[in-house]
């Protein structure tokens, strides 16, 4: 799979254990650590005095060698720590901090705070002891640099177990866990850096990386390049950006047709007014997109059933989803686009992280599913995994939704598999979001998206 391994906490101590057997020791482990975050701090924040926080596992034992590798590049440093060290490293890294460390508790502040409290070994909420002075130490200081995971977040989940601080950077260690990328935790994890301390870790959820997208070769014409109709029904300007979208992300043919209530947009969209079925019947039809627009009344369940019965790839999104809802499992691996209120429409409200009920619905329905947000997860039934690295916020604008269904759907019709063609779609749209800018309107990002296309050639 393309893209950076993402693993969970167990996942990583498995792969920590698979290196350990080969002989390394823990300690050697925790050397790299704290020499790959020592020498981020260095390099992000200079000759500051800093502050060291340091809790009673690994991720404190962390944070000792930290402490004493700035010491030694001539830096003021302080340790506090939380209670004495659990685990024989830490104990090890304690031993080798040759300065005072002060209780948590009642410790003064510094410029530089480096919190080396919890990673991935946080099992619940913090205790308002140790949560009350990370708060105020955080506020006081200049720059915030969290040890693998910021205090206080759920590794596997990304919730929020303590005061929810903004880091100016986040070192990672080893490789992404999920914190990393999911919402509420990613936002707080300022510049993410991945600390490279030599344990290989492959995982069935990766970060979804930019996609590999070669340009038209020369014996490539308009139906490889992919035919994408896009069903119109009671709103035609959703179908009319979605159909815009696949357009500009590299279909070769794009037709609009179904209810033909639209007019207006590019002359070469094509308009339709046969019927859907008699359309979707042509084996040129790479994906028909059913969903931007289409009203949830009788008109637009009779396009959807057409759509369901033509055996064409398919991209579902908006009100099909809606209309879907209830339905079990679909032929043809379909990709299913549903924000979070549409998703429980479809599914109903599934336990666990976001991954998990983005891969629980994919096995469920057979289908691809892109669970959308500022966290947007691509699942496929076969239990393959993606998260979208954070994308601009100004995304939260009307229409934004049916440029992504139209992209998918480019992707797929020009012949990627439903997973593949979903995370270039969720990639091309991140990628024109930061082009387009501030204040982005969805015919924004359709103008942006030659230049996004540009970046995977
Ligand atoms: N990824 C790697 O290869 C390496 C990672 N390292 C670092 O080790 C931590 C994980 O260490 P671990 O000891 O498993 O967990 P923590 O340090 O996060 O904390 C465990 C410790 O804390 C106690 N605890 C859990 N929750 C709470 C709570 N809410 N309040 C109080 N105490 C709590 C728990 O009982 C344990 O005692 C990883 O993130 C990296 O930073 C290593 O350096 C080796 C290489
Ligand atoms: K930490």
């Amino acid at each position: 799979m393309n893209g950076r391994p993402i693993l969970t906490a167990a996942e990583t101590r498995a792969a920590e254990a698979a290196v350990f057997a080969t002989g390394v020791t823990v300690e050697q482990a925790m050397e790299a650590a704290g020499g790959v975050v020592a020498e981020a701090a260095w390099r992000h924040a200079g000759r500051v005095p800093t502050l060291v926080l340091c809790g009673p596992g690994n991720n404190g034992g962390d944070g000792y060698v930290i402490a004493r590798l700035l010491k030694a590049r001539g830096l003021k440093v302080r340790v506090a720590a939380s209670g004495e060290p659990k685990t024989d490293a830490a104990r090890a890294m304690r031993a080798r901090w040759d300065g005072p460390v002060e209780p948590l508790a009642d410790v003064a502040p510094a410029p530089l705070l480096i919190d080396a409290l919890f990673g991935t070994g946080l099992a619940r909420p913090l205790d308002p002891a140790i949560a009350a002075p990370l708060e105020r130490l955080a506020k006081a200081a200049r720059l915030r640099i969290a040890v693998d995971l910021p205090s206080g977040v759920g590794t596997d989940d990304g919730a929020l177990l303590g005061p929810g601080i903004a880091y100016e950077m986040t070192v990672a260690l080893a490789v992404l866990k999920p914190a990393h990328r999911l919402q509420p935790a990613a936002a707080l994890m300022g510049r993410l850096v991945l600390g490279d301390i030599d344990i290989p870790g492959a995982s069935k959820l990766v970060e979804i990386a930019r996609p590999h997208l070669p340009a038209p070769g020369p014996a490539d014409h308009k139906y490889t390049r992919g035919h994408v109709v896009v069903a119109e029904g009671a709103m035609p300007g959703a179908a009319l950006l979605s159909a815009m979208a696949a357009q500009r992300g590299g279909a070769g043919y794009v037709t609009l047709a179904g209810r033909a209530t639209g007019q207006g947009g590019p002359a070469a969209i094509v308009r339709r007014d046969a019927p859907l079925g008699e359309i979707l019947a042509d084996d040129r039809v790479g994906v028909a997109l059913v969903g931007p627009g289409l009203g949830r009344d009788a008109a637009a369940r009779a396009l959807l059933d057409v759509a369901l019965a033509a055996g064409r790839p398919l991209v579902l999104d908006a009100d099909a989803l809606v209309l879907l809802a209830g339905s079990g499992a679909l032929s043809g691996m379909p990709i299913l686009t549903p924000h979070e209120g549409e998703f429980t429409k479809l599914f109903g409200e599934l336990p666990g992280s976001r991954i998990d009920r983005a891969r629980a619905a994919a096995e469920r329905s057979r289908a691809v599913v892109v669970l959308k947000g500022p966290d947007t997860v691509v699942a496929a039934p076969d239990g393959r995994a993606a998260i979208a690295a954070p994308a601009p916020g100004w995304l939260a604008t009307a229409g934004t939704g049916d440029v992504l269904a139209g992209l998918i759907a480019a992707n797929r019709a020009r012949g990627l598999d439903p997973f593949d063609a979903a995370c270039a779609g969720v990639w091309l749209h991140g990628y024109a979001a930061r082009l387009a800018g501030a204040g982005l309107i969805a015919d924004d990002l359709i103008a942006h998206l030659p230049r996004a296309l540009e970046a995977c050639l």
